[in-house]
């Protein structure tokens, strides 16, 4: 049968099958055809594509991605939720339904095993909110080779996932993801689209995954705690930061030099640095630490 993804129906699935939904697994539905479409069009998808799903609840963005993709596997940790999306793709044979922990699931062997046919590779998900952070790190720690997720996300996530240095919004998870991705924002979404309605704004996300990272650095474990370190007291200056955090094995005044020989001013704050910044930094505390 095919769905109209419309408030109504997807109650009536659920009623059908007894569940009820859980916010521990943060499962608000989409219910909009037109959100869907957005979400899946962002993506670049073709005939040889193939799409990881996390999360695919009762299957409303699934059925949309299988529509053009040529492979859709999707992850879902709900066991109940299982038999429904069997119920509703048994007709359909480029999905195939995982039940798993995606913070859990082996990517690269699950790339392995399903994707050997596709030519580009993606992430598309209407995330679980209580795990958009540690997600969105596995996925781009892994290295997976993948062109690009879309994702929908808590909008003060999304915001800081494209902060710019000096924003309010601009982080280590910005800095983070903008080492590995570029990301760009897709669409602002109304909480009314999801049953039950959530109680935060949600925004679609995209990141283009770089075949590169951003900039060089030359040791990316020191980079991400220089830049782990910077972030952590916010309002004081790079030096103190830096010095508390990082480096107080060595004097201030040694902190001092190190920064100002990374060509930047001591005095500035940690989240007014770019990524360049930091890479330079990272490289000055190294090589000094390596002498
Ligand atoms: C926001 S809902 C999205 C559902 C569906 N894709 C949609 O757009 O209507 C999030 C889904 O992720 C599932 N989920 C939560 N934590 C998960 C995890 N760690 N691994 C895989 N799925 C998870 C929930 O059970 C739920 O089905």
């Amino acid at each position: 049968m095919k769905q109209k993804w419309i408030p109504a129906q997807t109650r009536e699935i659920l009623n059908k099958y007894g569940i009820t939904l859980k916010k521990s697994l943060g499962q608000n539905f989409l219910t909009d055809l037109h959100v869907l479409d957005k979400i899946v069009r962002a993506a670049n998808l073709t005939e040889t594509s193939g799409v990881i799903e996390i999360g695919p609840g009762i299957g409303a963005l699934t059925e949309q991605l299988a529509k053009v993709a040529k492979k859709v596997v999707a992850i879902e940790i709900d066991h109940r939720l299982i038999p429904v999306l069997n119920d509703l793709f048994k007709e359909t044979d480029n999905i195939e339904v995982i039940h798993g922990d995606a913070l859990k699931v082996d990517l690269h062997q699950l790339i392995q095993e399903h994707f050997q046919d596709v030519q580009s590779l993606h992430v598309v998900a209407n995330l679980p909110y209580y795990v958009t952070s540690p997600l969105i790190t596995r996925l781009l720690e892994g290295r997976l080779p993948l062109k690009n997720m879309v994702l929908m996300i808590q909008k003060e996530v999304a915001d800081r996932l494209i902060a710019h240095p000096g924003t309010k919004d601009y982080g280590s998870l910005s800095v983070f993801v903008q080492y590995f991705a570029e990301p760009s924002g897709v669409a602002r979404v109304p909480s009314h689209v999801f049953v039950p309605r959530p109680k935060v704004d949600s925004s679609v996300v995209k990141l283009h995954i770089r075949e590169k990272p951003n900039v060089q650095v030359i040791n990316e474990d020191l980079f991400f705690r220089v830049v782990r370190a910077a972030f952590g007291q916010r309002r004081k200056t790079l030096l103190n930061t830096l010095h508390t955090r990082l480096l107080s094995n060595v004097s201030k005044t040694e902190v001092e030099n190190l920064i100002t020989s990374a060509g930047i001013d001591p005095k500035r704050r940690g989240e007014t640095l770019d990524l360049k910044e930091f890479a330079a930094l990272t490289e000055v505390i190294y090589t000094s630490a390596n002498q």
